[in-house]
């Protein structure tokens, strides 16, 4: 395994915030830490990046008991919500800056300068202060000057909440890509349950600070381990105990003897969101666009396979 983390725990004053965490991350992955805000999720990354010293536990980079390194030695690089680039420099000046505490030529600096702006489409904007260019613009500059120094881990908190939902969906699959194109191993913080199923390769989902569950994406919606992990993911209707079924699970047919009526209609484009009253509960139910709409009051017949948290 790239990166081992074992038993790890944290406190701030004698207030526990991560408890005792254990995973690992492989070689050339996404792996997204998500959870709600203040379940842990930064307080790890700092004691990844070694911000934060850990009370407890051990972390190994590559083989490399990192636990009681400090930052600079660590060959981790972080990129924040907060970009911080520096205002008084252009585009490629602030690209260059990380290398210059590399011992690499200026020609080499120069051609890595221009791949990486080329990769970001940031090429045009080169001469340009980065206090003229968009928010957008200027969170592929911090990427860039992050991904520049090729970091063995990269790690990136929350970086696009900054930003607007168009733009969040097109460096998210930026982002994507460039990892795929030079294999890095990245660990992404979002509390967005779509970021995460989209970027991840692997997510650990996190709740006061305890983990959850680690899973694929489609494991985690699919079979989810317990009641935190199906309510965070995807929305779920409950039924008893530990039973529940998901919304695009549940099948209405119009029926005027059916025993479940529609109480709500959400209209959404591709699909249809209903409220529907059946043997004495509420149903969510997601339905694809096509044929005739049903109406509220509209009588129906449910169906449904449920299952079982842990399955
Ligand atoms: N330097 C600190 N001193 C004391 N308590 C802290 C410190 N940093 C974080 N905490 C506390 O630790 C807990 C976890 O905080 P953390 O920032 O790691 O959560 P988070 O999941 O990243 O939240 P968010 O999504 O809101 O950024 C919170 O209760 C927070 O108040």
């Amino acid at each position: 395994m790239f990166l081992e983390v074992h038993d790890l725990s944290k406190s701030y004053r004698q207030h526990p915030v991560l408890h005792q965490l254990s995973f690992n991350v492989r070689r050339g992955e996404i792996l997204v830490v998500l959870g709600p805000s203040g379940c842990g999720k930064s307080t790890l990354l700092s004691c990844l990046n070694g911000f934060t010293d850990v009370d407890n536990g051990q972390v190994i980079l590559d083989g490399h008991d990192i636990t009681n390194q400090p930052p600079e030695e660590r060959h981790i690089t972080t990129v924040f919500q907060s970009y911080s680039l520096f205002p008084n420099m252009t585009v490629q000046q602030n690209l260059a800056y990380g290398l210059k505490f590399q011992s690499i030529s200026r020609a080499q600096r120069d051609e890595k300068v221009a791949r990486m702006m080329e990769l970001l489409q940031l090429t045009k904007l080169a001469a340009t202060p980065v206090t003229e260019i968009s928010g957008g613009q200027q969170q592929r500059v911090a990427l860039g000057r992050s991904l520049i120094v090729n970091p063995q881990l990269l790690l990136l908190d929350e970086p696009f909440s900054n930003l607007d939902a168009e733009l969040r969906l097109r460096l998210r699959a930026e982002l994507r890509k460039l990892q795929r194109q030079m294999k890095m191993t990245m660990i992404f913080v979002t509390h967005d349950q779509q970021e995460a199923l989209a970027l991840g390769d692997r997510i650990l989902l996190m709740a006061a600070g305890r983990i959850q569950q680690l899973a694929t994406g489609p494991d985690l919606y699919n079979h989810p381990q317990n009641q935190f992990a199906v309510q965070f993911i995807g929305a779920v209707n409950q039924l008893t105990g530990d039973r529940y079924v998901r919304p695009e699970a549940v099948s209405i047919t119009p029926n005027p003897q059916g025993d479940g009526i529609v109480t709500t209609c959400l209209f959404q484009g591709a699909t249809i969101n209903y409220g529907v009253r059946y043997q004495g509960r509420d149903f969510q139910v997601t339905c694809l666009n096509r044929g005739p709409q049903l109406r509220v009051g509209d009588r129906v017949t449910v169906t449904y396979q449920d299952k079982k948290l842990g399955e």
